[in-house]
């Protein structure tokens, strides 16, 4: 048996590796920069990987890395080796780990690989998560629909599950692939590469005969499906051609048949063949291109209709305010009237916005068009609204404070000629009873734009949401960087807790973003977190106690400084001048 050493392999081997989403393009290039292995990334899913792929094979590539249904795609696909990225037990802990802390039920839907391994790592850790087998692609929706009837918000699963569970408004989660399952599928990668070149020898020139041929030729088993097609047949046989084909099959056993098939773009002379291969009947189709009808040149009909219902956009929370918000929200969809947003910077005015919009598919409206009014000239403004066209729209009006007086007119009479086909949302994060009173804001406006109202509580007054809310950006985070993240550390997690939070979720997102960035664990710790507020730990609220003893004084301040020092003892001791001994025992007292 000959080994190939690593030299050998890295010289020879041409890989192109496809990602379905931006982390895993990361952690390929990371590692493979690591094991100095030439692989070229790039990020593709399903026919858009597909697309890649048969370039890559012009391109002279040996090897295709991909995952899930991509891989298996190319697979079916392309004459050219596919190496897959197995999910792993590794990367099923990983998410369960991650999801734990996610509000609401949620369900694990997946093919079988994803189902039973998922089922068999709940069972040794004794998580109670349901999953869900899917057999064909066709039937993930309907499970979708049925967990969500059945009150899931959450959908753990691979990129095509995931993205339909955002369609039907469920919360998807990428089972994402760790650095163990990227490096597995390198060596893979490597060991086929090997038995692919000893193939290649003695096979490259009736293989290229057959690649380069005239004919576009295709080869399908006793089951019907396909295992073998050439360039050619790949590059021009419509799918309306193949279906026809697909429907001779079976016919006519042991012999030699010929055929003239149409479709809309050309005539093709087609023969067919029964061969005999390890006792299996296999079948070969010979096309010949005849003639070349005209392209229908119809026009594109894009619908951004569709759109907003593929935001994925899942409202979660633990407060009751919210949840009161959010309850509203989806009992109203029949309701056409105005609805006005109070809340701090940040506390996620504009995503419920988005949210509202997504939610209210009865009203039809094509469209969401968002003016910021703290961002906008008054040339712009009287621009825009001189332009918007007659069709359903949501149109979200952020920051009104920030409108003049004069812009204020302008839009009430633009709100009064036009609420018939607009579906109006407005944010507003300052006291507007108080501008009104100080005759800053028209009465008549707010009146009219206030059909209903509510305020989102800021981040500090629902601090129950603030572990959830960190496990949805950490996994935002680590399919943005391939980071591994599971959660919070239980330290780490109080210490967000005790924050006052000035900036709310923008704030709390950025500080998770940055923490994710910069940690090497599975877990942020309290470290990570408190670093990256350098010093400004979300404004924790440990106030000061200058009631009592002098000792209990003592004690607020040592650890108010522990505390804003993310309980870094040597920083602490520092700032107060004493040393760690005699910190660590002030401490303890
Ligand atoms: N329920 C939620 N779940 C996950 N992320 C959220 C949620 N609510 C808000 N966010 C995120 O928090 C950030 C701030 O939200 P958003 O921009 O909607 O706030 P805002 O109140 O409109 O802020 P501003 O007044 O500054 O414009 C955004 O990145 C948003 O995606």
């Amino acid at each position: 048996m000959v080994c190939l050493n690593m030299q050998q392999k890295v010289n020879g081997m041409k890989v192109l590796a496809i990602a379905p989403y931006e982390g895993l393009k990361e952690l390929i290039t990371q590692l493979a920069k690591k094991e100095k292995l030439d692989i070229t990334t790039e990020i593709g899913d399903l026919n858009q990987g597909l697309s890649l792929a048969k370039a890559a094979k012009k391109q002279g590539f040996d090897i295709i890395i991909s995952r899930g249904g991509t891989a298996e795609l190319i697979q079916r696909e392309l004459s050219i080796p596919v190496v897959e990225i197995e999910v792993s037990g590794y990367d099923m802990l990983r998410v369960l780990t991650l999801v734990k802390k996610y509000p609401g039920k949620t369900a694990i839907v997946g093919f079988e690989q994803i189902a039973e391994g998922a089922a068999a790592v709940c069972e040794i850790l004794n998580i109670s998560m349901s999953s869900y087998k899917v057999k064909q692609e066709q039937d993930i929706s309907a499970i979708l629909e049925n967990l969500k009837s059945n009150g899931y918000q959450n959908i753990i699963g691979d990129a095509v599950t995931i993205k339909m569970a955002q369609s039907a408004g469920l919360n998807g989660i990428l089972l994402t692939s760790g650095k163990e399952s990227v490096m597995k599928a390198f060596r893979n990668a490597e060991k086929v590469y090997g038995f692919y070149q000893k193939i290649k020898e003695t096979y490259s020139l009736p293989y290229q005969l057959i690649e380069q041929s005239d004919l576009g030729i295709a080869v399908y088993d006793a089951d019907k499906t396909r295992i073998y097609s050439n360039s050619l047949f790949n590059e021009q046989v419509t799918p309306n051609m193949q279906e026809q084909l697909q429907e001779l099959l079976g016919s006519q056993v042991g012999e030699k048949h010929v055929y003239l098939l149409s479709d809309a773009e050309a005539h093709w002379k087609v023969l067919q063949e029964q061969l005999n291969r390890n006792d299996e009947q296999i079948t070969v189709f010979k096309l010949e291109r005849l003639a070349v009808n005209e392209k229908n040149q119809a026009g594109v009909l894009t619908s951004i209709g569709d759109e907003k219902r593929n935001n994925g956009l899942t409202f979660l929370s633990k407060n009751e305010k919210v949840q009161k918000i959010f309850t509203f929200i989806q009992n109203s969809k029949q309701v056409n009237s105005c609805i006005w947003i109070n809340g701090e910077k940040g506390t996620g005015k504009e995503y419920i916005a988005s949210y509202i919009h997504a939610s209210n598919m009865h009203l039809n409206s094509s469209y969401l068009i968002t003016f910021d009014c703290e961002l906008m000239t008054k040339e712009t403004w009287l621009d825009w609204l001189s332009r918007l066209d007659n069709g359903k729209k949501t149109v979200f009006i952020k920051n009104i404070e920030y409108l003049t007086i004069e812009l204020q007119r302008v839009l009430y009479r633009f709100v009064k000629e036009h609420k018939e086909e607009c579906f109006f949302i407005i944010s507003c994060s300052q006291n507007i009873f108080a501008k009104i009173q100080t005759g800053e804001f028209l009465e008549s406006l707010h009146q009219l734009l206030s059909d209903v109202s509510f305020v989102l509580p800021p981040l500090r007054e629902r601090k129950e949401d603030i572990e959830g809310m960190a496990s949805v950006f950490i996994n935002e985070q680590n399919l943005r960087y391939g980071k591994q993240v599971v959660g919070l550390r239980q330290e780490a997690k109080e210490y967000l807790e005790q924050g006052n939070w000035p900036g709310n979720i923008n704030q709390l997102k950025q500080t998770i973003n940055n923490g994710v960035l910069f940690s090497n664990g599975y877990y942020l710790e309290i470290e990570d977190v408190a670093e990256v507020m350098q010093g400004e730990p979300a404004g924790v609220t440990s106030d000061l106690t200058l009631t009592g003893t002098l000792d209990e004084i003592e004690k607020s301040i040592i650890q108010k400084v522990w505390l804003e020092e993310g309980k870094n003892q040597t920083k602490t001791a520092e700032r107060l001048g004493i040393n760690r001994t005699t910190l660590w025992r002030k401490l303890k007292e």
